[in-house]
């Protein structure tokens, strides 16, 4: 694939997405997105709740997403996302906009191609028991860390053909942020 323009650091809650994908984007001189950021007062609501968000929930809020990191990186901004992005269907949606489709028409009614975001998908893995240990010492966040079991449930793991790597969040952030960098080159 060319080389991504994008890097999605995902995982479930705690597994480290903010901290490495900030400390990624600082070091590359990219610009940094926290998906959390983006999420609507209702979904916030919710997961404050402990309830999980839906699909429902979900996909609005990661087409807004695609469509913020389309744009970026067809301006040549190269952009890093933290998102949880639990689902292989959610990572789509990411890449290509919801319906996948290859064209879309402009404002005039003409068809043109939409771009597919080139992904580097980074998946930070660990057992439940090393990030349910960090949430419970995190402070000032809306996600309770009763919701993180429906985390693991959710979770799909990219698997090929998708464009990813896998990192044990049993090393530091920046042993992580590394291990990226080395594969973007
Ligand atoms: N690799 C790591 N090793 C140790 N602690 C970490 C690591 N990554 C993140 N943390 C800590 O774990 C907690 C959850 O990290 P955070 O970045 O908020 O995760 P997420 O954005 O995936 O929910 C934070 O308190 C953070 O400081
Ligand atoms: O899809 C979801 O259910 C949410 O996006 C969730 O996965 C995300 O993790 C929350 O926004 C909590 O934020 P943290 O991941 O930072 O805990």
């Amino acid at each position: 694939m060319a080389a991504p323009g994008a890097v999605l650091v995902m995982g479930v809650s705690g597994s480290g997405k903010s901290t490495v994908g900030a400390l990624l984007a600082s070091e590359l001189g990219w610009k940094f997105y926290d998906a959390d950021d983006y999420h609507p007062e209702e979904n916030r609501q919710k997961m404050g709740k402990g309830i999980p968000l839906s699909d429902q929930d979900r996909i609005p809020w990661l087409c807004n997403l695609h469509d913020i990191l389309q744009r970026d990186v067809a301006s040549g901004q190269h952009v890093v996302l933290a998102c949880s992005a639990l689902k292989k269907v959610y990572r789509d949606i990411l890449i290509q906009g919801k319906d996948g489709a290859p064209l879309k028409r402009d404002e005039s009614g003409k068809e043109e191609k939409t771009a597919e975001v080139k992904l580097l998908v980074v998946h930070l893995t660990g057992s439940f028991e090393v990030i349910s240990g960090r949430l419970l010492k995190r402070k000032g966040h809306f996600m309770p860390p009763e919701l993180l079991q429906s985390q693991f449930n959710t979770l799909e793991p990219p698997s090929a053909p998708e464009n990813f790597i896998q990192i044990s969040v049993d090393k530091n952030p920046s042993e992580i942020v590394v291990i990226i960098m080395e594969t973007l080159k």
